[in-house]
């Protein structure tokens, strides 16, 4: 499937083009992995334009292909209408991690960008002075990045890119590892050299998993959607700036953006609609869904509680972006576990809001010997890999494995880190539903007494 996505309404000339971008990894054990399918898309001149989606659909690595910082494996990618054979001539980035050298001053690490370029030396200190003046380092071009916030260090970053003067700067989760405050700061900062023009840059392509981020600042929003990554929606973000994020434009769009990203529930519902059976059920992975393919959301079963019991306090039911104000978290933070009561039949969504389902409001309640009991059938039942280890463990004399047997398998789809974090939350989910015991010291799993009958 391809899909092309036009641009901002007034945008200029395209600066970058993606033309059926595939990317398939392999992994340690020579297995496919395919991250993006068939994406095509347009920066143009004028514009900002955001990459939204969830943890592992693919934004870092369409972003990476698009600097020529890695190869599709198939598709094309252009700049101002010229293929790139490497590194994208016109884009800086801007990483989540700085990426500064500890051992250069601010000044040093700004003009490593103009020396690698071949500046000479007299204007590449010019130019780097300019660039740390415009991003507020004044006084701070001998400094070594230890001496430094993490603001500043990432203010660092962001000189170091607009130093060069690209057509294009890409931003990689730019603000995500600073707190709260300082990431605010920072992003109307940039938004304020944009629209005043000082950044001497076109076009900015940011990658977030942050709604709210992505309406701040985007004037065009491009959803992937996950496994593997495809253009699942693209939106434009026609609010006048600086933006409000309490205005009631600005809110319904993060509503609009949030339901596009739990849009699988609603296809499910409409589903169910049609079929006259609850969605709940329509909502439960299929009988064929396999560990692969439905990985388990990172959350503790704790977490997971918390969030029914809060839900359960509202009166069942509550808009997401409201529940996240009320405690304080980005209402991405909450996605994992919205997903994982989905998962489980616990909740179901629609667009924004969230609802307990019969079973929801029974394990909300429950006292915690019953709300193991509750957990364990619908673990079992639901979760894949949860559902999947069990039926291994059943069909094993003595009822134990080690853990390599089900890493093995994830690996024929996860890297190794993200095997290792699918069998940690089945085993917690497991243990906690008294399924099955896993022994740290030898790596193995053993199936507890009478686990079968859960399935
Ligand atoms: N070099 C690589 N080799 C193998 N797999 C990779 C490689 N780089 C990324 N992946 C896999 O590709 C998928 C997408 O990763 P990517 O980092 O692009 O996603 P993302 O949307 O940016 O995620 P996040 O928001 O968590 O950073 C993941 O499953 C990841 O493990």
């Amino acid at each position: 499937m391809t899909t092309t996505t036009s641009r901002t309404p007034d945008a200029g000339p395209t600066i970058v083009q993606a033309e059926a971008v595939t990317k398939t990894f392999t992994t340690p054990d020579g297995r496919e992995l395919p991250v993006l399918d068939a994406i095509s898309l347009q920066v143009g001149e004028g514009e900002i334009v955001a990459l939204l989606g969830k943890s592992g659909s693919g934004k870092s690595t369409l972003l990476r292909c698009l600097a020529g910082l890695i190869a599709p494996s198939a598709g094309t990618v252009s700049y101002r209408g010229t293929p790139l054979t490497a590194t994208n001539p016109g884009v800086a980035m801007v990483f989540q991690s700085f990426a500064l050298l500890p051992w250069l001053t601010v000044q040093q690490n700004v003009e490593l960008s103009l020396q690698a370029r071949g500046v000479p030396e007299d204007l590449r200190r010019e130019r780097a002075l300019k660039a740390i003046d415009l991003i507020g380092l004044d006084g701070f071009e001998g400094a070594y990045p230890k001496e430094l916030s993490g603001g500043m260090r990432q203010r660092v970053g962001v000189a170091r890119a607009l130093v060069v003067e690209p057509d294009a700067l890409f931003m990689d989760e730019p603000f995500s590892a600073l707190d709260v405050l300082t990431a605010e700061n920072l992003r109307r900062e940039i938004v304020g050299l944009w629209e005043g023009h000082e950044a001497p840059v076109r076009s900015m392509l940011l990658v977030t998993h942050n709604i709210e981020e992505a309406v701040l600042l985007a004037d065009r929003i491009l959803v992937l959607s996950s496994n593997p990554g495809r253009i699942k929606a693209e939106l434009t973000v026609g609010l006048p700036r600086p933006r409000d994020r309490r205005s009631p434009q600005f809110e319904a769009l993060v509503d609009t953006v949030y339901g596009i990203l739990t849009g699988r529930e609603e296809a499910a519902e409409a589903a169910a609609a049609a079929a006259q059976v609850p969605a709940v059920a329509a909502a439960a992975p299929r009988p064929t869904a396999t560990p692969l393919a439905v990985p388990l959301p990172e959350v503790s079963v704790g977490g997971l509680a918390g969030l029914l019991e809060i839900l359960a306090a509202r009166g069942g039911e509550d808009g997401l972006a409201e529940i996240s104000d009320e405690l304080s978290f980005e209402i991405d933070d909450l996605l994992p576990l919205v997903d994982a009561a989905v998962l489980l039949g616990l909740a179901r969504t629609q667009g924004p809001r969230i609802t307990l389902t019969e079973q929801g409001r029974e394990f909300a309640a429950a006292d915690i010997l019953t709300s193991k009991q509750l957990f364990a059938r619908y673990a079992a039942q639901r979760a894949p890999l949860v559902r999947a280890i069990i039926q291994a463990l059943a069909a094993t004399e003595g009822h134990k494995l080690r853990e390599g047997f089900f890493l093995d398998l994830l690996r024929r789809r996860f890297t190794g880190d993200e095997a290792h974090r699918q069998l940690d939350i089945a085993i917690d989910w497991g243990r906690y539903g008294e399924l099955f015991d896993y022994d740290a010291d030898d790596g193995v799993l053993s199936l507890e007494p009478g686990a079968e009958a859960a399935l």
